[in-house]
């Protein structure tokens, strides 16, 4: 019986997989995995006993992935599941971010109680005329599973459009836009664009990537839109840029007292992945991948361990081992077993920067002293056997 314990609401449609064999726990101090969405991860106590974290969403800025893998815990994210969610509210504020919806309806619902409100509509709206977007220029900072679809879009909504990514995928390339012109620098999008949507994850590198010196590089009057997360734009920079009027608009979906209400914000609740779809869509991913983990070993999707499958066991054991990315590992593993002369069936060996992950599929099955032989075995973090 696995322990699941959930950190945040999952959509039922993925928890609904979970068969006999799973139970869902409170707290995490007995759990084999767990569930989450935006909680965070950094101050709590990983217990021993967890195993994997599934974060049904793409962002893990909210997990200690390093920790995580000392302690031989996989951590796995959904990724592209929720793209199509954020691609359609990046859609919808490229609109708001050029014509003035949110002032005109604001405007007309104080005004409803007018005996004449048509002929006052007419009278005013001539205050909230906006722009089109068709013919601007959008430049796409990430071409990844949100971005290339964003870009796709606004190539169809007859925008000219930028993209920048210098760690882009091969599929994500193969999916863009051949009308997507490729920028070689941020320079470049900053000094061409009217709009700028960013979409790289949160790290030590993009961390504060709006700030002073890039918003001096873009044009007058420039939109930004930020689905990405709060700390890659600088606060008092974006608020200093929004005062001279060099940024334009500024909509993001991560509120904090410094922007809610300044001028020129549109804060969204961070509703970027809040649909139906995108809701199942990240939780059926999360535990499918969690289920094939923790039953058969098999890693798909891990941010943090490499991918690995073998399928399912038909042989006495699998023996499933976290360990560093050093030489020596695999002649170690190997020679416990034929020490014991215990056949290895079949074997897979992956790393993914200073982490590795080995599975190898025994006849007879293993004993104890074995599998503290090689948890002993120095640059091991986690030995499994699954029967
Ligand atoms: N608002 C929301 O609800 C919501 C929902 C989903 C994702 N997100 C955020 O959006 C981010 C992107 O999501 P995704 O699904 O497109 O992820 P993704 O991993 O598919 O794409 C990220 C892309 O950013 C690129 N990248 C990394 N560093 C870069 C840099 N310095 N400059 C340019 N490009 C860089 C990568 O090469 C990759 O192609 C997530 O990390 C998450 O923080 C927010
Ligand atoms: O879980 C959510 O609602 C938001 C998820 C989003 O920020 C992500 O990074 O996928």
């Amino acid at each position: 019986m696995f322990k699941i314990n959930r950190l945040n609401n999952i959509a039922h449609v993925g928890l609904d997989l979970l068969t006999d064999n799973y139970e869902m726990v409170e707290g995490l101090n007995t759990a084999d995995a767990a569930l989450v969405r935006s909680a965070n991860l950094h101050e709590i106590e990983l217990p021993n006993s967890l195993k994997a974290i599934a974060r049904a969403g793409a962002g893990v800025n909210n997990i200690p992935l390093d920790k995580c893998a000392e302690k031989g815990i996989v951590v796995f994210n959904t990724p592209g599941a929720n793209a199509n969610g954020v691609k359609e509210i990046v859609i919808a504020s490229l609109i708001l971010a050029s014509r003035d919806l949110l002032g005109g309806i604001n405007w007309v619902t104080s005004v409803k109680e007018e005996p004449e409100v048509a002929k006052l509509v007419e009278k005013n709206k001539a205050k909230f005329v906006g722009t089109e977007i068709k013919g601007k220029k959008l430049g796409v900072i990430g071409l990844g599973a949100i971005g290339v679809m964003v870009a796709n879009v606004a190539i169809k909504l007859e925008m000219e459009v930028y993209g920048y990514d210098p760690f882009i995928s091969v599929g994500s390339a193969w999916k863009l836009s051949k009308y997507i012109k490729p920028s070689k620098s941020l320079e470049e999008i900053y000094r061409e664009c009217d709009f700028i949507t960013v979409h790289v994850p949160l790290t030590d590198t993009t961390k504060g990537m709006f700030n002073q010196d890039a918003f001096a590089l873009m044009k007058d009057g420039v939109k930004l839109l930020n689905f990405s997360r709060d700390t890659l734009v600088n606060d008092d920079d974006i608020i200093a840029a929004l005062d001279s009027g060099k940024v334009g608009k500024y909509v993001t979906d991560f509120p904090n007292p410094k922007v809610v209400g300044h001028q020129g914000v549109i804060a969204i609740p961070h509703l970027g992945a809040s649909t139906n779809e995108s809701e199942d869509n990240c939780a059926v991913m999360a535990v499918v991948q969690l289920m094939d983990y923790l039953e058969n070993g098999n890693i798909k999707n891990s941010v943090n361990f490499p991918n690995c499958d073998m399928g399912v066991c038909t042989q006495a054991e699998r023996i499933a081992i976290h360990h560093r990315n050093v030489p020596n590992m695999l002649s170690q593993f190997t020679a416990a077993f034929a020490k014991e002369n215990i056949n290895i069936s079949d074997m897979m060996n992956r790393s993914k920067g200073q982490w590795a992950y080995t599975m190898l599929d025994i006849e007879p099955p293993s004993n104890p002293d074995i599998i503290k032989r090689i948890e002993d075995i120095d640059g091991v973090l986690r030995i499994r056997v699954i029967k």
